[in-house]
């Protein structure tokens, strides 16, 4: 398969010229019947994402009923079986490598970068290295020759024979050998005479009479000849063209080493090679059956020492396992560490749009293969040390959302750095630090923005079941409804950068691990994306309880396998995924995990800041054209509601006398106080108004008890309920924390 893209490469992107793959390392595949429009254009129904046929969550839990047709319990296989079954078995006629135009490529160019590499490494040594020596040593060549010569004609081999029989005093013998070797000497005295003649002749016929081309080479030739016989042993006339390259050309001889001194190895068992040792992109494809016992978990803990045992650097060697046997593990060997290669700038640049609802071009893995990312349906951690490109990489995938004018945007970033400032153009709600500015508190902005996405996300969930079946056909968010604007549900991606800022803020840490917790967990369904990134992922930072409703993670360097595995989940460690393996030097470079079924590395496409500030002035004037220029970047302002409005709002609905009064009446109370904020909860039924409230007044430890009161009808009856006396508790705590602030 050939791949196009449709986004074109940008200016001068760094090794991005290769545009062709056969396969994609994760499985968000492009569609092949789209002709990738010119001009970098990205036109609906371009890429495809392999997405899960259904999320419904409670799918998973569906028992099966008894299949409509029992599996037929035949046996032997029927023909067609076992015809199936050995095509399966069948190995091609011809290897991927010939076949595959992609791979064909890659081994011409393997093949013209070896050997030119070697003929131009002798090319260059042959007059200033090769030739001085053999000059030097081929006057000791001609002695060596002689001698030898010599010690042919006159018998040397014989002359300890002799001696013995000398010493043995044995004269019938010595007799023997005596007459053996004067007959020999004669012959082969003739034989060197004559050769000397005809020698002698020929080198004068050559003097005399050969043009001086043939003079010149057998001259060479000679001294060649001679130099060769003449250089020492320890010291050949011509190096090894010790090119990185050559060191290595695998063999499996060194792949079996490598096994051994790795412990992977038994006495009685070594390794076995289902396949033969062949090229697969810049480097080695290997696929090794470990002995019986031993697993694809063994291998990767033993990834160091095989390294070592190859004779290449750790960062050089991938391991995959191989679904059809826990013994089979496949590595490829890179020719040099791919992931110090930046992956170049993003295509993003070249792209006048981008549709969100399709994978968009996030990075290369580390094969060159175009990674494919989606935010859809999901949400993403990313976690790395300082430095190694989280914010960069998080960023590139906000760009693509900014090309999207249908996709709301609301970021935040914890560290007030000048990565996010750009996005003031067209983020719907956006805010930096945690460090109220004139009279502007961007925590409470977040607050704010969560709270507001909240009540969205649960309007969303209500108005797309009520939708009629020809808008919504399965009840689920689709491209059409996503692009109403009458119908207000765009695709939302929410990006905190550095969220552990806000997490551990005095006041509102609380109130936003619950916003995000839900948000992350719950939203993804309706079309809200969370986009968290941290450089703490530890519990007292970024809990659990966050992280692990993030389906997605992307982990850049971290400093231990156990922070891996924090970041990227339990046990990715032993499925051979460890992003402290990454180098310093791998900037933009991490794991991927729970995009899609695969898992992989990524090296991100470079977005700069010059970068992100033009793909967002193009944003801005998309989403002008197209009228969805909102919020923030509109310059709408929004009632500076702080976080905890509601403690205030419920203490205005409280009668002066009224201790104790029933969440639903509440609720309806703050419907008509302010119908924006609270008009949708008034119209939720029965418990889920009082629920509302609960929830809403959970983060301030206010819990709603049962409460005794009187119905219209003068009955009395115990329902949920609130305290006056817990909002007012709640009111001077906050307020007492302010003031302490
Ligand atoms: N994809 C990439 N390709 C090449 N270099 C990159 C890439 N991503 C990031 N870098 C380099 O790494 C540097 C650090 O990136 P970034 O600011 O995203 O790191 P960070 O992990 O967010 O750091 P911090 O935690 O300090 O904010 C950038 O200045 C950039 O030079």
């Amino acid at each position: 398969m050939t791949e196009t893209t449709a986004f074109p490469p940008p200016g001068e992107p760094e090794g991005t010229d290769e545009q062709t793959a056969a396969v994609l390392p994760f499985p968000l595949k492009k569609t092949t019947d789209a002709a990738a429009p010119a001009g970098g254009e990205v036109k609906p129904g371009e890429w495809e994402a392999q997405l899960p046929d259904s999320d419904d969550p409670e799918a998973d839990g569906l028992s099966e009923g008894a299949p409509v047709d029992p599996p037929r319990e035949a046996y032997p296989p029927s023909v067609s079986e076992w015809m199936e079954a050995k095509d399966k078995a069948r190995m091609p006629v011809l290897p991927d490598w010939v076949k595959l135009p992609d791979q064909r490529k890659a081994v011409r160019k393997w093949a013209v970068r070896h050997y030119s590499t070697v003929i131009g490494y002798h090319a260059v040594r042959l007059p200033v290295v090769y030739t001085p020596k053999i000059v030097m040593y081929s006057p000791r060549g001609a002695w060596r020759w002689s001698a030898a010569i010599g010690r042919w004609v006159f018998d040397a081999e014989g002359k300890s024979l002799r001696l013995a029989a000398v010493e043995a005093e044995d004269a019938a013998e010595y007799l023997k050998l005596s007459r053996q070797r004067n007959d020999r000497v004669r012959l082969r005295g003739i034989v060197a005479t004559l050769a000397g003649f005809v020698g002698l002749a020929a080198a004068l016929t050559l003097y005399v009479m050969a043009p001086s081309w043939l003079l010149l080479l057998s001259v060479a030739t000679l001294t060649t000849t001679l130099g060769l016989a003449g250089a020492p042993a320890d010291r050949p006339l011509i190096d090894r063209a010790k090119v990185t390259f050559r060191k290595r050309k695998l063999s499996s001889d060194i792949v079996i080493r490598a096994h051994e001194v790795a412990g992977l190895t038994s006495k009685d068992q070594t390794i076995a090679f289902p396949r033969p040792i062949g090229r697969d992109g810049d480097g080695w494809r290997v696929i090794v059956d470990l002995p019986y016992g031993k697993t694809f978990e063994d291998a990767v803990k033993a990834r160091g020492r095989l390294a070592s045992g190859m004779d290449i650097a750790p960062t050089q060697l991938f391991l995959d396992k191989d679904e059809t046997s826990g013994r089979r593990v496949s590595y490829w060997i890179a020719d040099r560490d791919p992931l110090a290669v930046p992956a170049g700038r993003t295509p993003l640049l070249g792209a006048t749009r981008v549709d969100f609802w399709k994978p968009f071009p996030w990075g290369v893995d580390e094969r060159g293969n175009p990674v494919m990312a989606t935010m859809l349906w999901l949400s993403l951690l990313v976690g790395a040390v300082p430095r190694q490109g989280k914010t960069f990489s998080a960023r590139t995938i906000a760009l693509a959302a900014a090309l999207d004018p249908y996709v709301r945007l609301i970021v935040f970033d914890g560290k007030a750095s000048p990565d996010w400032r750009a996005f003031t153009k067209v983020a719907h709600r956006i805010g930096f630090g945690i460090v109220p500015r004139n009279g502007f508190d961007p925590v409470e902005h977040l607050v704010n923005a969560l709270m507001e996405l909240k009540a969205d996300v649960e309007d969303r969930y209500h108005r797309l079941s009520e939708l009629p079946l020809h808008i919504c056909p399965e009840g689920k968010l689709t491209p059409e409804i996503s692009r109403d604007k009458k119908l207000n549900m765009p695709l939302t991606l929410v990006v905190v950068d550095e969220v552990q800022e806000y997490l551990q803020h005095p006041i509102y840490g609380k109130t936003i691990l619950d916003l995000l917790v839900y948000l992350a967990r719950v939203a993804p369904a309706v079309g809200v994306s969370v986009m968290n990134s941290t450089q703490k992922p530890d519990d007292t930072a970024c809990p659990s309880v966050l992280r692990d409703q993030h389906q997605a993670r992307f982990s850049l360097r971290v400093g231990s396998w156990q922070v891996s595995d924090v970041v990227l989940g339990a046990g990715s460690y032993s499925e051979g995924l460890d992003a402290s393996r990454l180098l310093k030097s791998h900037k933009g470079v991490g794991l991927l995990k729970g995009m899609s079924d695969d898992a992989g590395i990524v090296r991100t496409y470079l977005a700069d800041g010059r970068d992100a500030d033009r793909i967002l002035t193009r944003a801005r004037a998309l989403r002008e054209d197209e009228g969805t220029l909102s919020g923030d970047a509109a310059g709408e302002t929004t009632a500076a509601r702080s976080a905890d409005a509601i403690l205030d709002d419920v203490a205005a609905v409280l009668g002066r006398k009224e201790d104790k009064v029933w969440s639903e009446t509440v609720v309806d109370r703050l419907a008509e106080l302010n119908p924006e904020t609270y008009g949708a909860w008034a119209e939720l039924e029965g418990r889920a108004k009082a629920d509302q409230l609960s929830n809403a007044l959970k983060p301030y430890g206010i819990k709603t008890n049962q409460v005794w009161g009187t119905t219209e009808s003068g009955k009395g009856a115990n329902r949920r309920g609130i305290e006056r006396q817990h909002i007012i508790d709640a009111i001077t705590e906050r307020n007492k924390k302010r003031a302490d602030k």
